[in-house]
């Protein structure tokens, strides 16, 4: 999906109007609808539960109001509260009218705020996407009022007075929602940690907006679930053989991390590699052997961490990074790997990424499209500089790719993943069980699979290896709940993830 700028969502809803022929005040109807169904089928208030609807100036107030007629025609007796404004929208007026007389609407004021007992349901239909500056008085004083009760907040569009793509200044009254009923389209600020105690769980409604516009319209981010991705991991041709799939190179482990090495190599067996070579440390010799029998093993003659680059020729890709250490032989080794591949698709994963940050002349070899798999932490060793917040990271991610010319997977929940050209995809699946050691290793050895694929670019490679590495996460917490969920189970679920993404 495409996430759209609230300019461009405007835009959107006008081309919808034209294209549909359609009056806005029929759109803001499929928008109440929308609401309306999901509070019913999915929240499912009692009859007797106090049901809030706070309402705004603008076409967000007029959703609210127009859900507040739904709700009575359903039988329920929901109450409004409007902000008081100079200047009302259209829609507003008009549902305001179109409101029956039995539906009771009061004015805001600091002396006369809703009482909400704990459990009552409040709908904030304050402010959407047209918010143009941070909540100040009134709307403020409400926001807060709000924030001290115990009420369940239902945020329409976006939770009042976060700006939908952009970040606000810090102490600005924000609701906090539950859950936030959005359309169509999710918004850049969902998906970002600073926001994750406004916004809580997340929905998108489609409300018919015009597929042709958003088909068309060009924009830097896009959420990636499994729609996103279908027919884009081809099925295994009956007369395909292992030289179709690649085999990988992969440069890992030292002394007490072995397993970090071991964790790849099965990532990138289940990955669907056609064959695999490790470089270990000679003291990992035995333990890979034996935990991933299907690998081959080429052993460093030093014991305990890597400090020769085997021939390169047979290669289709090669990773780096898991478990490594930082000694200067293997930051050695890295700098003749940069050296002698100038066109070899490059996976580069946790030491792999602290050498370069501490090596920084090596960020000027990397080859063009290699694949960086940086946690934040890292990511900022790599940059040099902290995020001042999550937007300020993204526009770091969006230069550093495009400086160096790689994609650049910047984990988290959603993770990013930036291109050369620019662009943010950020993925749909995993869940917390996934924030454990080994998780990382498991996707450096599943995007090597991937990239030694001659049949996928390195784009499809990189969003394919992210989604189905969540997507394994998410398969194996329902076994193993998120707690219990160690790097090893991801393993195990890679192979139904691809399968998943194959058979659409
Ligand atoms: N996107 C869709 O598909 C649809 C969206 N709908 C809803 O419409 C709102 C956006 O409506 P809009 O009228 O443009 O903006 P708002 O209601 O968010 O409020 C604008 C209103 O408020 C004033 N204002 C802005 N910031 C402040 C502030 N800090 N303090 C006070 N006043 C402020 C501004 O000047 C305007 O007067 C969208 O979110 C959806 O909920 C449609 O219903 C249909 C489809
Ligand atoms: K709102």
């Amino acid at each position: 999906m495409k996430i759209l700028p609230a300019r461009q969502t405007r835009a959107l809803d006008q081309a919808t109007l034209q294209a549909q022929r359609i009056s806005s005040d029929a759109l803001m109807e499929r928008a109440a609808t929308a609401c309306t169904t999901w509070l019913l089928d999915e929240l499912q208030p009692a009859f007797t539960t106090p049901l809030h609807i706070l309402c705004g100036p603008g076409n967000n107030g007029g959703d609210g109001l127009a859900i507040a007629r739904q709700l009575h025609a359903a039988g329920y007796s929901p109450q409004i509260w409007l902000l008081p404004s100079d200047r009302y929208s259209s829609d507003f007026l008009l549902n305001r009218q179109r409101l029956p007389p039995q539906v009771p609407c009061t004015e805001l004021s600091a002396d006369s705020l809703p009482a909400l007992p704990a459990g009552a349901v409040v709908l904030d239909a304050l402010f959407g996407t047209g918010l143009s500056r941070p909540l100040q008085g009134l709307a403020a004083r409400v926001v807060q009022h709000l924030s001290q009760s115990g009420a369940v907040v239902v945020a329409i569009d976006v939770p009042s007075g976060l700006f939908a793509d952009a970040p606000q200044p810090a102490d600005s009254a924000v609701v906090r929602a539950r859950y936030t009923l959005s359309f169509e389209l999710p918004k850049l600020a969902f998906l970002l940690p600073q926001n994750a105690a406004f916004v809580g769980e997340w929905t998108v409604l489609p409300i018919g907006l015009d597929a042709n516009f958003i088909h068309n319209e060009p924009v830097d981010n896009y959420f990636v679930d499994a729609g996103f991705l279908r027919r884009k991991l081809p099925r295994r041709e009956k007369f395909s053989h292992k030289g179709t799939f690649g085999h990988a190179l992969l440069l890992a482990g030292s002394y007490g991390k072995m397993g970090a090495a071991v964790l790849a190599a099965q990532a990138c067996l289940r990955g669907g590699v056609g064959l695999l070579t490790v470089r270990i440390p000679a003291a990992g010799y035995d333990i890979l052997q034996i935990s991933a029998p299907e690998a081959m093993a080429l052993p460093d003659p030093a014991r305990e961490f890597l400090t020769e680059l085997p021939e390169l020729q047979p290669y289709a890709a090669v990773g780096m990074g898991p478990g490594l250490g930082q000694e200067a032989a293997t930051a050695a080794v890295l700098r003749q790997l940069l050296h002698r591949t100038p066109h070899l698709p490059l996976v580069l994963d946790a030491d792999a990424l602290n050498l370069l940050a501490t090596h920084r002349d090596l960020l000027a070899l990397l080859p063009p499209d290699s694949l960086l798999t940086p946690h934040p932490k890292e990511f900022e060793r790599l940059t040099g500089e902290p995020a001042r917040d999550d937007y300020h990271r993204l526009e770091q991610l969006r230069a550093f790719c495009g400086q160096h010319r790689c994609y650049c997977v910047l984990k988290g929940a959603y993770t990013a993943l930036g291109t050369p050209e620019g662009a943010v995809y950020f993925n749909s699946t995993g869940n917390p069980g996934m924030a454990s050691g080994g998780s990382g290793d498991v996707l450096t050895g599943l995007l090597l699979a991937l990239r030694a694929d001659r049949r996928l670019s390195p784009l499809d490679a990189a969003l394919l290896g992210v989604f189905a590495h969540g997507r394994a996460g998410d398969l194996a917490a329902a076994q193993t709940g998120e707690a219990g969920l160690v790097a090893s189970d991801l393993v195990r679920f890679i192979g139904p993830a691809l399968q998943e993404l194959v058979d659409g």
